[in-house]
C-alpha cells in the first residue's frame, strides 16, 4: 500500500536573469519499510526532490502525501541525512547526537539514554567523550546517522551519504546502514548517482533524467538480491544484469541529451 506519494511535482528556480525547470510533472509512490533510490546523472533533480519532500523548498507545482495527509503535517516525521556530516567540531559526540532535543529545551534522561544506547547500537558508544576530528569518516557519518535517528523519524532522506567516504568505508556503511534502517523498520529514499549503489541498498530504484528532471524507468530490484546485504548483493548474477540495463538506459539518455 501506498505511504509516501508524490503527485505531478513540477519545480522552477526563479531568479533575475532567468526561470529554470528543474523538475517536470514527477509522480512516484513508496511503500511504508522499503528503500528507494533516486538515480541519475548531475543535474536532473534528485537533490530539488529530496528538498520538496523535506519541505525545505515548496514545489511550484504538485503535491507531497504520507498516508494521504499533506506532508505540511508530519513535518517531525522526516530525517536528513547529508554528503557531509555537519556536526558542530567543538561539541563531544554524545553532544552532537543530543543536538536534536537541545535545541528543543533542557534534555531529558530518557533522552540523553536514547543517545548513548543509539551510540551503542552504531558501536561509538567508546569514542562518545571525543570530537568530530578526532574521529573517521566513517565513523563520523555513523554519529550523523546517530543524531538523525534521535528525532525518530519514520522516513529518512539521504542524499549521497557515502560519497566523500572511500571505497571500502563505503560499502561497510551501506551494509550497515541497510541493517540499521530494517531493524526500526525506516522508509528510506537514496539519492545517489552510483548505479552499484542503488541496486545494492534499494527495493525500487527511479531512473531520472535531466532537463527538465522526470523519471524515466521505474525498476524493482529482485527479491534474490534484496534479500543479500550490499556486499554480497554485488556478487549476484542479478545485480550485474540489472545494472548492465541501467547502465544502457544511461547511456542512451546520454546520447539524447547530447544530440
Ligand atoms: N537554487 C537554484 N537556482 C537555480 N537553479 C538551480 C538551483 N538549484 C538547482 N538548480 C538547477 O536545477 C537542476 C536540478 O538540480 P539538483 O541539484 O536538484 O540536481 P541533482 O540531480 O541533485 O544534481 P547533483 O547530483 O549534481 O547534486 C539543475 O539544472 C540545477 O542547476
Amino acid at each position: 500500500m501506498s505511504y509516501l506519494e508524490l503527485d505531478g511535482i513540477s519545480h522552477y528556480y526563479f531568479s533575475e536573469q532567468q526561470c529554470k525547470q528543474a523538475i517536470d510533472q514527477v509522480s512516484l509512490s513508496i511503500e511504508k519499510g522499503k528503500f528507494t533510490a533516486l538515480l541519475g546523472p548531475s543535474g536532473c533533480g534528485k537533490t530539488t526532490l529530496l528538498s520538496i519532500i523535506a519541505q525545505l523548498i515548496k514545489p511550484t507545482e504538485g503535491a507531497v502525501t504520507i498516508e494521504r495527509r499533506s506532508v505540511e503535517q508530519h513535518s517531525r516525521m522526516i530525517g536528513y541525512m547529508l554528503q557531509q556530516d555537519y556536526l558542530f567540531p567543538w561539541k563531544t559526540i554524545l553532544d552532537n547526537v543530543c543536538i536534536g532535543p537541545k535545541l528543543h529545551g533542557e534534555l531529558t534522561e530518557l533522552e540523553f539514554n536514547k543517545a548513548k544506547a543509539l551510540l551503542r547500537k552504531v558501536s561509538l558508544d567508546h569514542v562518545e567523550e571525543l570530537y568530530p576530528n578526532q574521529l573517521s569518516g566513517g565513523m563520523r557519518q555513523r554519529v550523523a546517522l546517530a543524531r538523525t535517528l534521535m528525532t525518530d523519524p519514520a522516513i529518512l532522506l539521504l542524499d549521497e551519504p557515502f560519497s566523500a567516504l572511500d571505497f571500502q568505508t563505503k560499502l561497510l556503511l551501506e551494509n550497515f546502514m541497510v541493517e540499521m534502517l530494517s531493524q526500526y523498520k525506516k522508509t528510506a529514499i537514496l539519492v545517489t548517482h552510483d548505479i552499484g549503489e542503488a541496486i545494492a541498498m534499494s527495493d525500487d530504484i527511479y531512473l531520472m533524467q535531466p532537463n527538465p528532471g522526470r523519471i524515466h524507468l521505474h525498476l524493482t530490484v529482485p527479491e534474490v538480491v534484496r534479500e543479500l546485504s550490499p556486499i554480497e548483493a554485488r556478487r549476484h548474477p542479478e545485480y550485474h544484469r540489472l545494472f548492465d540495463e541501467i547502465w544502457k538506459e544511461m547511456t542512451e539518455l546520454d546520447q539524447q541529451e547530447s544530440k
